[in-house]
C-alpha cells in the first residue's frame, strides 16, 4: 500500500473546517493554526536547513467572508508599518529594486489585494523583527502571475537576505475559496458558512407545484426521475413552460431514460407560477488567507542576522538573541570558586526558576571575562556576577551582553529587572536609566 507524506499542514485544517466553525460558534472571521512536519520531494536538498526534504512548518488559515472586500478589523494596528515591497511589475522589468511604503498605502493602491492579506503581511514583519531579524535584510516579494498557484488571488513571500542570497522564509497567500471548494466537491460535505442576512433577500422566481396524488400513479416507477428533471429546470425554461402551459394546456419536458426521452405533463398535473421567495440566510464558501512559516529557514536566517564580532576582535563572536527567544536568559557567574558564593548562586537560581527565567551557573575556574565571552557566543543576554560585596550586602551586578555595560542593585531589584527584561516589558536602556551603573569590576 503506498504511503503519502503531506507537503503542507494546511489540508488537515481544511478537513476539520466544519468542526472548527462549530467550535467558533459559527461566527466569522476566525483562524486555525497548526505546526508540524511537512515533506517535499526536493531533487537536490542543500544549503543546510534551507532546502531539506523534511522540515517544520507552521501555518495559519484565516477564514474570511469574500464579500465586502476582505476587510480586517485590526488592520488599523499595522497600517502605518513601513515595508520593503518588491512587486511583480518591477520584477517583470528585470529589476529587484524594492519600494518602501506603508502597508496601508499598499492596500489602498491595490498593490496588495486586500486588508486581510495586508494585515498578515504586517504581522509577519512584526514577528520577524521580534525574533531579531534585521529590517534591512527583509523584503516582501510578490509572486509573478506564472509563479502563483492557479487558485491564488495574490501571494507575497517574506524573503530574508543571508549568505546564500535572498531566501523565501514565509509565504503569505490569499488562497481564495479553492481548498474548501475542492474538499466539498470531493467529499460532498458542505464546507460553507450560513450567515443571517442583515436585510432579507426577496427573490422573484418561477416555482413549480405537482399534483402528487395524480403524479405518482401516472408515472409509477419513473416518478422520481420525472420529478428530478422538473426540479432541475432553469428559471428561463420555467418561464417559457409557464406560457406553453397557459396556451396549450400541456407541456413537454426532456427526461433521459424515460420512454422516448420526452414526457408530457397536463395542466391538472403541474402548475408553474411566478412567486416571491424571502431568503434570510446567505450561504458562502469562505476565502482563506494563509501565512506559512518555514521554521528552519527562519531560524537559520535569524542566527545569521544576530551574529557579530566585538570590534577589533574577530574571535569574540556574539549571538544577539533577543531575550524573549534566548534559550538561557541569565548566566550566574561567581567571581571565583570561593565556597562563600555557593549559597548565593543557589538562592538566585531557585528564585529565577520560580520567576520562569531560565538560567545557568558557570562556576568553572576560567576567568570571569572568558566565562562571559563564551556565553555571549551562546547568545545568553544577561549575566549576574556574584562577588564579595554580594556576600556582605546582598547586592549584585547585572551585565548586558550586547553593550557589556553593568548596573548594580539589590537582589530584589535585579530579579525584578530580569523579569521585566525577559518578559519584554523593559529594554536594557530602560533598566540602565533607573539602576546605578557599575564600573568597578574588570570583567572584560
Ligand atoms: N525544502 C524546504 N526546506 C525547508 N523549508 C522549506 C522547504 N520548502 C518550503 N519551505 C518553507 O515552507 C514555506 C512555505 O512553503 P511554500 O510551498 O510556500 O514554499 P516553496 O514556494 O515551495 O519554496 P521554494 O520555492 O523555496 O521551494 C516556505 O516559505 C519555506 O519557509
Amino acid at each position: 500500500m503506498p504511503g503519502y507524506l503531506r507537503p503542507e499542514t494546511a489540508q488537515g485544517q481544511f478537513l476539520n473546517f466544519a468542526k472548527l466553525l462549530e467550535f467558533n460558534q459559527q461566527s466569522m472571521p476566525f483562524a486555525s493554526a497548526s505546526i508540524g512536519k511537512s515533506f517535499r520531494n526536493e531533487i537536490s536538498p542543500r544549503a543546510g536547513l534551507l532546502r531539506v526534504r523534511e522540515f517544520l512548518m507552521a501555518e495559519i488559515e484565516h477564514y474570511v467572508d469574500p464579500e465586502g472586500g476582505k476587510k480586517h478589523p485590526r488592520f488599523v494596528e499595522v497600517k502605518d508599518l513601513e515595508m520593503s515591497l518588491l512587486d511583480r511589475n518591477v520584477q517583470l522589468s528585470g529589476s529587484t529594486k524594492t519600494t518602501k511604503m506603508t502597508i496601508g498605502q499598499a492596500v489602498e493602491t491595490g498593490l496588495v489585494d486586500n486588508e486581510t492579506l495586508g494585515y498578515f503581511l504586517g504581522r509577519i514583519q512584526l514577528f520577524l523583527l521580534k525574533l531579531g531579524i534585521d529590517l534591512n535584510k527583509l523584503r516582501f516579494r510578490q509572486h509573478m502571475a506564472n509563479e502563483m498557484a492557479h487558485y491564488a488571488a495574490d501571494c507575497w513571500d517574506a524573503e530574508l537576505q543571508t549568505s546564500y542570497g535572498w531566501i523565501e522564509c514565509v509565504g503569505c497567500a490569499d488562497r481564495s475559496a479553492y481548498d474548501l471548494t475542492v474538499h466539498k466537491n470531493k467529499t460532498g460535505a458542505p464546507l460553507v458558512v450560513r450567515a443571517t442576512r442583515a436585510e432579507p433577500l426577496r427573490i422573484e422566481e418561477y416555482q413549480i407545484d405537482l399534483e402528487k396524488k395524480k403524479f405518482g400513479p401516472r408515472f409509477k416507477k419513473d416518478a422520481k426521475a420525472v420529478e428530478s428533471a422538473i426540479d432541475a429546470l432553469s428559471q428561463e425554461l420555467r418561464e417559457k413552460l409557464s406560457l406553453d402551459l397557459e396556451k396549450d394546456g400541456k407541456i413537454e419536458i426532456e427526461v433521459a431514460g424515460v420512454g422516448s426521452g420526452k414526457v408530457e405533463l397536463e395542466k391538472d398535473l403541474i402548475t408553474i407560477e411566478k412567486r416571491t421567495r424571502v431568503d434570510n440566510v446567505r450561504e458562502y464558501t469562505p476565502n482563506v488567507i494563509e501565512p506559512s512559516f518555514g521554521i528552519g529557514r527562519i531560524m537559520y536566517s535569524m542566527i545569521e542576522h544576530v551574529y557579530w564580532s566585538r570590534e577589533g576582535d574577530e574571535a569574540r563572536g556574539v549571538l544577539s538573541f533577543p531575550p524573549s527567544i534566548a534559550p538561557t536568559k541569565v548566566l550566574l557567574v561567581p567571581l571565583s570558586t570561593n565556597p562563600a558564593f555557593k549559597p548565593l548562586t543557589q538562592r538566585l537560581t531557585s528564585k529565577l526558576r520560580r520567576l520562569g527565567v531560565s538560567n545557568r551557573v558557570d562556576d568553572s575556574s576560567a576567568s570571569i571575562g572568558k566565562r562571559y565571552a563564551r556565553n555571549d557566543e551562546l547568545g545568553t543576554p544577561f549575566g549576574i556576577t556574584v562577588d564579595f560585596q554580594s556576600v556582605k550586602d546582598n547586592t549584585f551586578t547585572l551585565r548586558d551582553r550586547d553593550s557589556t555595560k553593568q548596573v548594580r542593585a539589590s537582589e530584589d531589584e535585579i530579579l525584578a529587572a530580569l523579569k521585566s527584561l525577559t518578559d519584554g516589558d523593559e529594554t536594557w536602556a530602560d533598566v540602565a536609566k533607573r539602576l546605578p551603573e557599575f564600573t568597578g569590576q574588570e570583567v572584560e
